[in-house]
């Protein structure tokens, strides 16, 4: 007879939201990265997700993808697991690309403790550890810097939430397939919006690649010595969203080095050097280097949805036992 507690916690899209803010999620995530950097000392098992592809048989949304992103973490006590399927012909139904949900347990007895949505939390981990990197390549000075964006999406938009923690923006710029998406990304970020890729990346100081794009979107040419590229999509092995050139000529920083080997089309494609996981730079076991360019090639870890599915339940019980 199972005799475990039984009252499990469902939490929603806007419980979800309501729970989090940015400030905290940079913060877990940053030493999720680090302990999950340390290797097996840091506790953090974490295998490469588990991806099943899926074709439509009907030939309507095109390609979908389904995967299993399972976290065990003992310096945090965490065990989780997100499932999110990834559908990038979504958008032509008007419907999300990404969905999710995250299931936390208590790591001592494997008892299913909370299962929340897990869109919002993709959305806000994948800019905070996006954050993260940025943080620790680009030093904050007096200076207001310059943002450009390509993609006009939910990632284009948690980028900017994440990103003005840490930094004065002067100018954010915005690009994405049609003018229209660019320009009510750009409305609500109060940037502007561009009519062409080069034109939101030529001076940037931060650029971010969050677009469904196979190919490259983002050209070497246009990049100017000292940026710092956080690139967030094409996560599958033959896809690609920066220029191979510009990979082999910069710095280049991963969250996982196992994944990226697997998953990473944009290092697998170009052969481009890995320096470190940006864990070990949180976590002290490597320098930075920063001569030309850093690229932070980013797939999303099991790690960064465990730490803050957690602050979410943890945020939901305090509240809910206030008196
Ligand atoms: N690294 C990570 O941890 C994560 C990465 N991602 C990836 O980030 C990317 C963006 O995700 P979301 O913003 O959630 O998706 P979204 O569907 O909300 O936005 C995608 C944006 O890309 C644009 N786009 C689509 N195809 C394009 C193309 N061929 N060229 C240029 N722009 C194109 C769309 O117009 C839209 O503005 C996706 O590749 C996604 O899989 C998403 C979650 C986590
Ligand atoms: O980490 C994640 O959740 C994802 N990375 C790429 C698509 C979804």
């Amino acid at each position: 007879m199972a005799d475990h507690d039984s009252r499990i916690v469902s939490l929603s899209a806007q419980q979800v939201r309501d729970l989090l803010c940015m400030k905290d999620v940079i913060r877990v995530v940053e030493s999720g990265l680090a302990n999950f950097s340390k290797g097996p000392d840091g506790g953090v098992v974490q295998p490469v997700r588990s991806v099943v592809k899926i074709d439509k048989p009907d030939g309507q949304t095109g390609q979908g993808f389904f995967g299993v992103m399972p976290a065990y973490s003992a310096d945090d006590n965490i065990l989780a697991c997100k499932i999110v399927s990834f559908y990038p012909g979504n958008a032509k139904y008007k419907k999300a690309t990404h969905m999710a949900n995250i299931m936390v347990y208590d790591p001592k007895y494997g008892e299913l403790k909370a299962i929340m949505d897990g869109e919002v939390i993709t959305a806000m981990r994948t800019a905070a550890a996006s954050a993260v990197a940025t943080k620790w390549l680009v030093p904050k000075t007096e200076e207001k810097l310059v943002l450009g964006i390509l993609g006009a999406g939910v990632q284009a938009r948690s980028h900017y939430e994440a990103l003005k923690v840490i930094y004065d923006f002067s100018e954010v710029r915005v690009w994405s397939l049609t003018m229209e998406s660019a320009m009510k990304c750009a409305d609500e970020l109060g940037g502007v919006a561009c009519l062409t890729a080069e034109d939101v990346v030529r001076g940037a100081d931060i650029v971010v690649t969050a677009t469904f794009a196979q190919t490259p979107i983002l050209k070497k040419i246009w990049v100017k010595p000292g940026a710092h590229i956080n690139a967030v999509g094409a996560c599958r092995a033959d896809w690609s969203e920066v220029d191979p050139e510009l990979m082999r000529d910069s710095v280049i920083y991963v969250d996982s080095k196992e994944a990226a080997m697997k998953e990473a089309g944009d290092i697998i494609i170009s052969k481009a050097d890995i320096y470190a996981e940006i864990g070990e730079i949180v976590n002290g076991s490597k320098e930075v280097k920063t001569d030309p360019i850093t690229v932070f090639k980013s797939l999303g870890l099991g790690i960064e949805d465990a730490v803050t599915g957690k602050l979410a339940y943890e945020m939901y019980l305090a509240k809910s036992t206030k008196p």
